[in-house]
């Protein structure tokens, strides 16, 4: 199905005409490294069958935001090969792509995302990723709720709260076997960076979460709930209109 069916598509299921343009719900999904963000949006979109499905026809769409990691200088690169470079500072994402990929979200558009590879610390312009416009848009990372501006976006925001143990015992089987890592290199880049910048930048933002998520993808009831909340939003029919979707600050003032 082309993009214009699938545009169709969305707005009838959410009662609205075909030239009308939907605002999706936006949520954002923070918590530390490897706390099962990723997993608990897999594991919404599964339960709102969206995850199997052709992405040009998903409702429901998810993002990372390591995509929008900074491009390295040559002397970063060398030092992120061995586990020197912070990857968990603000300063290391480039917050206008990531505040104008969300916007233009927003406002409907299709929107081009770059991946991003893990073993070479830099974004891959040449498989960009397309997002099609969606009814919910899931945004997930260590620090989607640190920046104000992109913080104010959100219509949700959801924070996966799990025990630091775990997320390092989670972590490093991770980066050994799909990040490309040796284990000293890990626990350096843990210890240096990983811990240290969790304490100061993500963690406070658990703050601004409307739903705390402890355990992660193990807490079936809140994963239940939330994805109750979304289908309520999805049902044909729904209230929902747009406007009621735009954070705040983005609404027409009422007279
Ligand atoms: N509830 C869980 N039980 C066991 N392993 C899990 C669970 N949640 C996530 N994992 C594993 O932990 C690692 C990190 O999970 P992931 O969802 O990618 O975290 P994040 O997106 O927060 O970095 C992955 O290898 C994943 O398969
Ligand atoms: N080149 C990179 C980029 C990021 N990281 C680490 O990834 C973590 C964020 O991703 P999660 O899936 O774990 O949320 C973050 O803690 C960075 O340290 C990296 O190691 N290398």
């Amino acid at each position: 199905m082309g993009e214009n069916n699938m545009k169709s598509s969305n707005c009838k299921a959410n009662g609205l005409d075909s030239n009308e343009t939907k605002t999706p719900f936006l949520i954002g999904v923070a918590g530390g490294t490897a706390s099962g963000k990723s997993t608990v949006c897999k594991r919404i979109m599964e339960q709102l069958g969206q995850a199997d499905m052709d992405h040009t026809l998903r409702q429901v769409v998810s993002i990372s935001q390591d995509s929008f990691y900074r491009e390295l200088t040559e002397a970063e690169k060398a030092k992120a090969a061995k586990g020197l470079f912070n990857f968990d500072h603000p300063d290391a994402f480039n917050e206008k792509l990531m505040y104008d990929t969300l916007t233009s979200i927003l406002e409907g558009k299709k929107v081009y995302i770059p991946s991003y590879d893990y073993r070479t610390n830099s974004v891959d312009h040449d498989n960009q990723v397309v997002i099609y416009p969606a009814d919910v848009v899931l945004f997930e990372g260590i620090l989607v709720f640190y920046f104000p501006a992109i913080r104010d976006l959100f219509h949700m925001k959801l924070f996966v709260d799990t025990d630091s143990d775990t997320r390092l015992a989670r972590r490093v089987p991770r980066d050994i076997k799909e990040r490309g890592r040796d284990l000293d290199q890990v626990l350096i880049q843990y210890m240096t960076f990983v811990k240290p910048a969790f304490e100061e930048f993500c963690s406070p933002t658990k703050k601004f979460a409307d739903v705390i998520i402890p355990r992660g993808a193990d807490n079936t009831v809140a994963i239940d709930l939330i994805v109750h909340h979304i289908s309520e939003i999805l049902r044909p029919g729904s209230t929902a209109n747009t406007t009621s979707f735009l954070p705040l600050n983005r609404r027409p003032r009422e007279h």
